[in-house]
């Protein structure tokens, strides 16, 4: 069982068809009153399963060497959260406790290795199974449990370990580290340039001014990029970095160029007239 992710929800792990052979299980969130039928049908909505086929739970007790032990199938209105929580938390004999989907054929057999689309499983291992271990992802869209709190645990983790930009998809998160990270010198500006040609980089706020500058001589197409946070947050900060890279790309690699400060003086003369101090920002503009 998974740790409980907010109030009264849990993580029920089952393991599923071809997927269990790998020792690969999904997550389903639920409550102590969510049913075995329901994850069953919340499964089998999720993984597009024969809906004309029936579904069963099964808690199996094995041992170390994946030698089942011990199976029972849950009833449709048991709870399987409540099960959980009667499994042993030490097991000094190192027995495993799993749930396990099978399609029932009758009331004695069932199929632990239903037909499943390839193309899911394919799509499964790329999601769960290329993952770094260690539970800190630079991307959120690759948290294998995406919800609230294994969103802002994957944040911090990141952001305890110094790095504080994180991608969901396109969109890059920034958290204001209220210290300098040297990340923005001469060798991030060239390592970050061209990127989609050098391998897979850390989130970085340049990889966003590079992306805008080649879709735009791509597209030959102005080019948005929405800064959003609240004050303080460090909006102003990111476009200047912003700002200091795409100058360095279109200076070709000439770095701190005459646009640059051009376009970075004009600041103080609009901070004259807009300045103000808030409660998270003593240079609000
Ligand atoms: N990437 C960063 N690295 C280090 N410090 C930062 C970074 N981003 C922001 N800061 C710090 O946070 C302070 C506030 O940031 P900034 O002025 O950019 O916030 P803002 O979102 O523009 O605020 P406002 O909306 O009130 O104008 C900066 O003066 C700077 O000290």
């Amino acid at each position: 069982m998974m740790p409980s992710t907010e109030n009264n929800r849990y993580i029920v792990q089952v393991y599923v068809g071809a997927l269990s052979a790998l020792y690969e299980a999904l997550s389903v969130e639920a409550s102590k009153q969510t049913t075995s039928e329901e994850i069953v049908s919340c499964i089998v909505e999720r993984l597009s399963l024969n809906e004309n086929a029936s579904y069963e739970l099964a808690e199996v007790i094995g041992d170390d060497f994946g030698q089942e032990c011990k199976e029972r199938s849950l009833s449709a209105h048991e709870s399987p959260v409540q099960l959980m929580m009667l499994w042993p938390k030490n097991r000094p004999d190192h027995t495993s406790y799993r749930f396990y989907l099978r399609e029932k054929v009758n009331d004695y057999v069932w199929r632990d290795q239903f037909v499943m689309d390839p193309q899911l499983i394919k799509d499964y291992f790329h999601r769960f199974l290329y993952q770094p271990k260690d539970r800190e992802y630079p991307d959120l869209c690759q948290l294998p449990d995406l919800n609230e709190q294994t969103l802002l645990d994957n944040l911090r983790a990141r952001f305890v370990a110094g790095h504080i930009y994180t991608y969901v998809g396109s969109i890059l998160i920034a958290l204001n580290p209220f210290k300098f990270y040297p990340i923005y010198n001469p060798k991030y500006v060239k390592l970050y340039q061209n990127r989609r040609l050098g391998p897979n980089l850390p989130p970085h706020i340049f990889a966003v001014a590079d992306t805008a500058y080649h879709c735009m001589l791509k597209d030959r197409k102005n080019q948005c990029i929405v800064i959003s946070g609240e004050s303080g947050s460090g909006k102003t900060e990111s476009t200047n970095f912003l700002l200091h890279h795409l100058t360095a790309l279109s200076q070709k690699g000439s770095h701190g160029s005459g646009v640059e400060q051009t376009i970075l003086s004009a600041g103080p003369v609009l901070e004259a007239f807009g300045n103000a101090k808030t409660a998270h920002n003593n240079n609000s503009r």
